[in-house]
């Protein structure tokens, strides 16, 4: 019964367990409130709907209120209780239901939505209604619908933002508001902030600059946070930095939602950046803060500039798709039957040197250093060429940043085309991360597939219209000998023989989350090079050897919340032995990988209903 349950609770507050139940979710308190006081306590609550968790949600909202804020909002399902004793008799249908028939209602009106932005306007507004119901959907049909709040059609939805735009969600800082950010921070109604997503939409997936209507990506990033590693969904923050757009079509649109002037650069935007950053430190120290679809030129350059300040800080197109490229390397090895180790004698061919490719090839340089191999050694196996060809020797680099020159070939000349580089290097790995759709052409992987005898293609650009080149392409190419992964999803091909040509999707969703899960967890003070190599190492073991043979690489993005605690327990581990850990777990946690990978499961938020009390 939900009244001796709200008794229980009642005792749980005179207990003097209190202070040291304190630390895991059970808790929280939903406003009207003056500084959000929010308290946690973990307890089992004995309940007559077993399909609740036992979270328990206080609140002082009562009538409408209630109804309004999605974290409390339970549509038909407010319990008997609920509806008494938070005034909703009367403004509610009167039968009562459960989540089940909620889910049934909602995923009929899904399937009828026509095109696939009308689906991801539905589930935006879902989410604006509901935020257990939305999250128990998207967690519940995750390959369905992750190409809906994600790529490829949140690409589409950032560039008709301004059209279909109908309710705020998130923060926006723009340079009308500079001096004031260091106030501005106090009006997000959350004291508890986990992991921030934040971009100046400057490179929206290869989609180029989208300005202010880029904020579709953090919140699409922040849901995969909370359906794929269970971070609690108020205590997530996305945000805009709006410092113009040199994208003139959206600057001259009457209906844009942004500064309609250029973008500002150099020294200036950096002070901007600071001042940004500043603020966020000073009203949550400890937030995670993920970089998002900054364009190349800064990217680097602000990672470097925060990483090491003390608080955790990471570029999710750097560090996390260079995570997953790793993985994916390091599973295509076992797939040829090769070990770990092999991966210093890969020969790596890269095209695209953004932010995005050229953390990939400096992430997995890192891996083949990690296996003995040495800096020059490593840096010999890439070839990596840009919009005017292989980065050779007579380009001038004296203006580029250090992570680009390191990957100049002195070798061989400069501008050679693709065809003409993987003539001349013979690789075992083609890289696409260069934006241009269809770059691969079949002239192109029939060469590669001359040299070797099952050729690695990742196509690694999003969303889907920009990748370098589908499964099906590459599988009647190589006949059904390639192993293939790409960011964005694509079917799975039938080789006409039986076999199936698997479409991996190698995207970064498989390693922020868990990263996110574990930085929270254990609150992580610092974000290391070295937990994602930990992380790319886990996700390239999680599958059994018979079906990495095949080429099947990773397990499918389904199985997130699995794939997040085995991410999230190889990132504690690192954090662990680093002594980056703040919060440490109970002792026989930290004793093994298993037993980490179990915490983080364990702190995973559901989504289910709790209970509301009145407070
Ligand atoms: O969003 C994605 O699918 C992966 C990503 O970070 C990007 O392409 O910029
Ligand atoms: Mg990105």
């Amino acid at each position: 019964m939900f009244r001796s349950a709200s008794k229980a609770f009642a005792q749980v507050l005179e207990s003097p367990r209190l202070t040291a139940l304190r630390s895991t979710a059970g808790v929280t308190s939903r406003g009207p409130h003056i500084g959000n006081k929010s308290s946690s306590i973990s307890r089992h609550i004995s309940s007559e709907e077993d399909e609740r968790s036992d979270e328990i949600v206080q609140t002082k909202h009562r009538r409408l209120s209630v109804i309004h804020d999605p974290s409390l909002n339970r549509g038909s399902g407010f319990s008997v209780d609920e509806r008494e004793r938070l005034l909703l008799r009367g403004l509610v249908p009167p039968r009562r239901q459960g989540l089940d028939q909620q889910i049934e209602r909602v995923m009929k009106t899904y399937e009828r939505q026509r095109s696939d932005l009308d689906k991801f306007q539905f589930l935006s507004l879902l989410m604006d209604r509901n935020t257990v119901l939305f999250y128990r959907i998207l967690v519940d049909n995750f390959e369905k619908l992750a190409p809906i709040v994600y790529t490829p059609v949140v690409g589409e939805a950032c560039q008709k933002f301004h059209a279909i735009y109908r309710r705020t969600r998130g923060m926006y800082f723009s340079l009308d508001d500079r001096q004031h950010f260091r106030t501005m921070v106090f009006n997000w109604p959350e004291d508890d902030v986990d992991v921030i997503v934040v971009t100046d939409g400057s490179r929206v997936l290869a989609l180029g600059d989208l300005g202010c209507n880029s904020m579709n990506i953090p919140i699409g990033k922040l849901s995969l946070y909370v359906s794929g590693a269970g971070l609690t969904p108020t205590k997530t923050l996305p945000i805009v930095l709006d410092v113009g757009t040199d994208n003139e079509h959206l600057r001259d649109h009457p209906l844009y939602l942004g500064l309609p002037r250029r973008r500002l650069r150099g020294d200036e935007y950096i002070e901007v950046l600071d001042e940004w950053i500043g603020a966020i430190r000073l009203r949550w120290p400890n937030a995670l803060i993920q970089f998002e679809d900054f364009s190349s030129d800064v990217a680097e350059v602000l990672l470097e500039r925060y990483r090491y300040n003390d608080a955790p800080v990471f570029n999710d197109d750097i560090q996390s798709t260079g995570c997953i490229a790793v993985a994916s390397v390091l599973a295509s090895l076992r797939a040829r039957g090769l070990n770990a180790r092999d991966i210093a004698r890969e020969v790596i061919v890269c095209a695209g040197a953004g932010s995005a490719g050229l953390g990939v090839c400096d992430a997995i340089a890192k891996a083949m250093e990690a296996e003995g191999a040495s800096a020059n050694d490593a840096r010999a196996k890439f070839f990596i060429l840009d919009e005017n060809g292989l980065l050779g020797r007579e380009r001038d680099m004296s203006n580029d940043s250090a992570a680009r020159q390191k990957f100049q070939r002195k070798d061989l000349p400069d501008g050679m085309s693709l065809i003409e580089v993987i003539r001349a290097a013979k690789p075992t790995v083609l890289l696409g991360l260069s934006g241009v759709g269809g770059l691969f052409t079949e002239e192109i992987v029939k060469e590669m597939d001359k040299h070797v005898d099952r050729p690695v293609v990742f196509p690694m650009s999003n969303p889907s219209s920009a990748s370098e080149c589908t499964p099906e392409q590459v599988f009647s190419w190589t006949k059904g000998n390639a192993i293939y992964a790409s960011g964005s999803p694509f079917e799975n091909v039938e080789l006409g023989d039986g076999r199936i040509g698997y479409s991996n999707q190698a995207n970064n969703v498989y390693s922020f989350p868990g990263l996110g899960l574990a930085v929270t967890v254990l609150r992580i003070s610092c974000v290391t090079d070295d937990m994602f190599l930990a992380a790319a190492r886990r996700i390239a073991q999680l599958l059994p050897d018979e079906d990495v043979k095949k080429g099947l690489l990773f397990p499918r993005v389904g199985r997130l919340r699995e794939i997040s605690a085995e991410v999230g327990g190889a990132v504690g581990m690192v954090a662990l032995e680093h002594g980056l850990v703040r919060k440490m777990p109970p002792t026989e946690v930290t004793q093994s990988l298993d037993g980490m990978v179990a915490y983080m499961r364990k702190n995973m938020w559901e989504p289910k209903y709790g209970h509301i009390v009145a407070e």
